[in-house]
């Protein structure tokens, strides 16, 4: 990552016409095509049961015409499949694993596609997804930040250190941080980006439930303060959030940084992590996402897709809107 070259995702997003597509929400599709995913692995147990689940939900995004596929990697962490009785070796296959199939994926349907000339599609980019340790707790933490007082810079920086080298070890083209929901956690990702020396860009997304603040009150300005100072974060945003906060926030994101803005909210549904049920949306309903992506590229988004509850559709509404007005 050169100093002044172009990264991967900025080279992305020009070719995009800038502004790019994400894929939708992982879990959220292999529960579609019937993988049993309530456990604490979430997502990550297809890793052990249904990896070609997983890459039929990849496929099924690009198909739609995600730019961007983030890899299953979400719930997948060295403890937790500690936890489950497998061995550090066999966990850390395991999120190796899930880039592979991200990789494997992306090159095949990238292969098939070159046959075609007219195919109108960009070849996408895998993005290895590090959930926050609030997804490794699974109590719903990355909603409300709160990880209480034992929990530090160090013990968060330990937690994240080993994953983030096993899935660049594994070859993907970017990092992408997901529903981090406290200052600590993304200057916990930050240092180790330098510490571990790592050599591809990374994107850091918070969650929020208020639409102003990260979740466990935490300025955005504070967060992205710093975060403007780390050359290996090329890019800031939003995910797991309901949709009618985005537009304000990318608003903000906007003025207090140059960086590329990722925002890839879920359906507006809520996440009740005692009961691990999703609640009916409050405020907003699916089919919005067409007016909304004009919307959040026109105040500057530079990347667009869709988290949890949204599907191959919300991508394939995404893309055409996004598409459609560039070309
Ligand atoms: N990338 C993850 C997924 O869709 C993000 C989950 S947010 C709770 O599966
Ligand atoms: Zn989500």
């Amino acid at each position: 990552m050169g100093l002044g070259a172009k990264n991967v995702l900025e080279s992305l997003i020009d070719e995009a016409g800038g502004c790019a597509v994400a894929d939708g929400g992982l879990g959220t599709h292999l529960e579609s095509l019937g993988a049993a995913i309530n456990d604490p692995l979430w997502s990550a147990s297809c890793l052990i049961n249904a990896p070609h689940l997983i890459k039929r939900a990849h496929l099924d995004y690009l198909e739609a015409g995600a730019d961007i596929l983030v890899t299953s990697s979400y719930q997948a962490t060295i403890p937790g499949f500690l936890s489950r009785g497998l061995s550090k070796e066999d966990g850390e296959l395991l999120i190796q694993r899930s880039v592979k199939l991200a990789l494997e994926t992306r090159d095949t349907f990238w292969g098939d596609l070159e046959k075609n000339p007219r195919h109108g599609y960009n070849r996408a980019l895998v993005a290895a997804s590090v959930g926050c340790y609030g997804a490794y707790l699974a109590d719903g933490s990355e909603f409300s930040g709160c990880y209480g007082p034992d929990i530090t810079l160090e013990k968060l920086k330990d937690f994240h250190r080993r994953r983030l080298q096993v899935l660049v070890e594994a070859g993907p083209d970017l990092l992408a941080f997901e529903t981090i929901p406290n200052k600590l956690e993304a200057q916990a990702c930050i240092e180790l980006l330098d510490e571990v020396n790592i050599q591809i860009p990374s994107w850091i997304c918070f969650s929020s439930v208020d639409g102003e603040h990260a979740p466990s009150g935490d300025k955005f300005d504070d967060c992205i303060d710093m975060i403007n100072k780390s050359e290996k974060v090329v890019a800031v945003g939003i995910n797991c959030s309901p949709p009618n906060f985005i537009e304000s926030l990318i608003c903000k994101f906007r003025e207090l940084t140059e960086k590329e803005i990722v925002v890839y909210p879920n359906s507006g549904e809520v996440w009740n992590g005692n009961d691990k049920i999703w609640l009916p949306s409050r405020c907003s309903n699916k089919e919005s996402f067409e007016l909304y992506a004009k919307r959040w590229r026109d105040v500057g988004a530079n990347v667009i897709g869709g988290c949890c509850r949204t599907t191959p559709s919300t991508i394939r509404t995404i893309s055409r809107v996004l598409k459609q007005s560039c070309h």
